[in-house]
């Protein structure tokens, strides 16, 4: 009785990027949940559809009372049937007719009032009391690609995890510090740099893919020597977005340089090697399974080799990526798949095949700080959701209130 749904309300509200997205209310009788859905720049080409062909003002005028219409009077702890009856009415495959961001924050926006409903913080009531590991924060620090202007790097994001932290507020503290440090060494490179930061909370300097490494290194070597952590560079690629594919090349125009696939595996085999990469994710196009199996197959031992584009959170995807051996990690993003039943499927598959899952943002988000729950309901060892910025602080401040929370928390444990 506490959890049925009493009312649905979606409203229109604004993503970090300035654009539209919708934010879904589900109200119970005992409970309430409220969850905006993010967006991305560089999405994989199968990832649900966003949003109608009309956009979020679709989804307001003709979408709303269809759902709650059917909504009304179900059990809000009921998921899977709601995630069911949202693709049934919807029809496609994609979610094109009512559009994933509706999907998916209804559902997560339903998990919530369940979880409302019963006094349990989401993370608790998806996961269970016994529930006690933190994520390490992947910290974003450089932006380049489509998160960035022209004359940025080509390397969507360079990232860094404080691998030897012993708690969240150190690990999202010492990221900042990194963040705060690259400043400085940027300024060194660049003469011109303005301040300027990417979608996603990192710096937009114009100097070379090389620099960027280079001063990326530096700063995780130096601040981790003046705070005593272990810090590790990590990188996104999003080399789906530097494919011609009528080149057939890797197209990296900040240097002037173009590499045909064999070029890239040996490229981007001799960065993690240079710089002790601990996270690598989308260094081919999402379409080169091959690609990544040979990488994880050289150097799988002592890096993550991470897929976003090329599984878009969706369990079929990653069944061909395990059986190729095309990666040893997964990005996961709620919005790419629709559900959050489908997202707990594919994060089961890969906790059953020895794949890390990582719980992440989008380069579009809003002040929802959701995904800080589901990665520790779901037990993954990081979560990618930048450094700095109101959109990515709500979910890094979320950690640190979820930590307080624990009875004997720990930092999370890599296999
Ligand atoms: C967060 C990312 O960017 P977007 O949201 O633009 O896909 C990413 O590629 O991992
Ligand atoms: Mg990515």
């Amino acid at each position: 009785m506490d959890s049925i749904i009493e009312d649905v309300r979606v409203r229109k509200i604004l993503d970090s990027r300035g654009n539209p997205t919708v934010e879904v209310d589900i109200i119970t009788w005992n409970g309430f949940g409220r969850v905006a859905a993010p967006s991305g720049a560089s999405t994989g080409s199968n990832e649900v559809a966003a949003f109608p062909q009309g956009g979020v003002d679709e989804v307001i005028t003709d979408v709303e009372d269809l759902i709650s219409s059917e909504l009304i009077g179900m059990d809000s702890e009921d998921l899977t049937d709601i995630d069911s009856v949202l693709k049934e009415i919807d029809g496609t495959d994609d979610y094109s007719n009512i559009g994933g961001n509706t999907a998916v924050a209804v559902s997560m926006a339903v998990a919530k009032a369940a979880a409302s409903s019963y006094s349990l913080p989401l993370y608790r009531y998806l996961g269970g009391n016994f529930k006690n590991e933190i994520p390490y924060p992947l910290g974003n620090i450089l932006n380049g690609g489509a998160h960035a202007g022209i004359h940025a790097p080509d390397i969507q994001e360079f990232l860094v995890v404080p691998v030897s932290a012993k708690n969240i507020s150190e690990a999202i503290f010492a990221n900042v510090a990194v963040h705060k440090r690259l400043k400085e060494l940027i300024q060194e490179k660049d003469k011109n740099f303005t301040g300027g930061k990417g979608d996603e909370g990192g710096w937009v300097p114009n100097i070379s893919n090389y620099d960027a490494l280079e001063i990326q290194h530096q700063a995780c070597e130096e601040i981790g020597d003046e705070i005593g952590i272990t810090i590790k560079p990590s990188l996104d690629l999003a080399a789906s977005e530097l494919w011609d594919s009528s080149v057939e090349k890797y197209v990296y125009g900040q240097d002037n340089i173009s590499r045909d696939s064999g070029e890239q595996i040996e490229y981007v085999k001799e960065i993690i090697e240079t710089y002790g990469m601990f996270y690598v994710e989308d260094p081919f196009d999402e379409a080169d399974f091959d690609g990544f199996a040979q990488l994880t197959k050289a150097v799988g031992d002592k890096c993550l080799i991470v897929g976003d584009d090329s599984f878009v959170t969706n369990k079929n995807l990653l069944a061909k990526g395990i059986e190729l051996k095309a990666g040893n990690g997964i990005i996961i993003k709620p919005n790419q798949i629709g559900s959050l039943s489908a997202t707990y499927e594919t994060v089961k598959l890969a906790k059953e095949n020895n794949i890390t899952p990582i719980v992440s943002h989008r380069s579009g988000e809003t002040t929802d700080e959701t995904i800080a729950h589901l990665a520790v309901a779901f037990s993954a060892p990081l979560i990618k959701t930048g450094a700095v910025g109101g959109e990515r602080i709500a979910k890094l401040n979320e950690l640190i209130r979820i930590e307080e929370e624990l009875a004997n928390p720990s930092m999370a444990k890599f296999d």
